[in-house]
């Protein structure tokens, strides 16, 4: 089952060049897609574009069969969870409060959580060891405790849709570890749909992924993990001498710079 289907996107800023041109893909129900390319070529502006954050010049998106421009916000957001690349809030909100505005889209405007919202949130705080902080202003939390936090407020979102801009960037080895684990176990058992970028070739070598490496030139070049991450299409898109090992003990290829 077709999930998104991107047909024929560009995006340009005002007064700018296209960002972007053409981009095609669909994807399915529980599929996990990577999205890989050098800083400023547009990979956060195609994850705005596809949350309906912005408007593209040309093409359509549609979710569930349906254009993006024609769903309403509740519905929107019951369907796609975005955690962007920044996500600090500057805002006063405790924890558990943040946390809870993830269960916005099933509430009525005048409605306030309910102990079932409360649970829900507080379960995935003992599940990621951050129960302590529930009090907690957010924005007296670090960095990487925000971005955790940032994300299970998108998983109380309860998606069919999840979109992760550099989900790991703020986070040490264990929580990439941690979080690596669950966008498999989210694409796999729950048949979420998924969609990350980020700056580490490895966590794509990781996943069980299809790719899509944004160039320069604003082409988003879409395949499977064994057609597009190799050593001659990322130092194409890199710019960058680097080699792709395949090392025994893991079981698959590694990404390293040549220094
Ligand atoms: N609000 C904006 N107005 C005008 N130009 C913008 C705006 N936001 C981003 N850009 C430009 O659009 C291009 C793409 O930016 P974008 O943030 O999407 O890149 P990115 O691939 O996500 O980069 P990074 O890997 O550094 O996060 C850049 O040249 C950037 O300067």
């Amino acid at each position: 089952m077709i999930i998104l289907d991107v047909h024929n996107l560009s995006f340009s800023y005002p007064k700018s060049k296209l960002v972007f041109h053409h981009v095609n893909f669909s994807l399915k129900m529980g599929e996990i897609f990577t999205i890989l390319g050098p800083n400023g070529v547009g990979k956060s502006t195609l994850l705005h574009c596809l949350t309906g954050l912005l408007s593209p010049q040309q093409g359509t998106i549609k979710v569930f069969g349906n254009e993006i421009t024609a769903l309403n916000g509740k519905t929107l957001a019951q369907q796609i969870a975005y955690v962007p690349q920044d996500y600090h809030i500057n805002s006063n909100l405790t924890v558990i409060d943040y946390l809870l505005t993830g269960r916005a889209p099933y509430l009525s405007f005048f409605q306030t959580p309910k102990k079932k919202d409360f649970k829900m949130a507080e379960k995935y705080l003992q599940d990621f060891q951050l129960f302590q902080f529930r009090n907690h202003p957010f924005a007296a939390l670090s960095g990487g405790q925000q971005q955790l936090i940032t994300i299970i407020r998108a998983l109380l979102q309860q998606p069919k849709l999840l979109i992760l801009d550099e989900p790991m960037a703020a986070l040490d080895l264990s929580r990439q570890y941690e979080i690596l684990k669950l966008v498999k176990s989210l694409a796999h058992q729950e048949k979420i749909t998924i969609i990350l970028t980020t700056h580490l070739p490895d966590h794509a070598l990781m996943l069980p992924t299809k790719i899509g490496l944004l160039d320069s030139n604003g082409i988003l070049t879409v395949g499977s993990s064994d057609q597009l991450m190799t050593t001659e299409r990322l130092t194409e898109v890199y710019q960058v001498p680097l080699t792709l090992t395949y090392v025994p003990a893991l079981q698959r290829y590694t990404c390293q710079i040549k220094l």
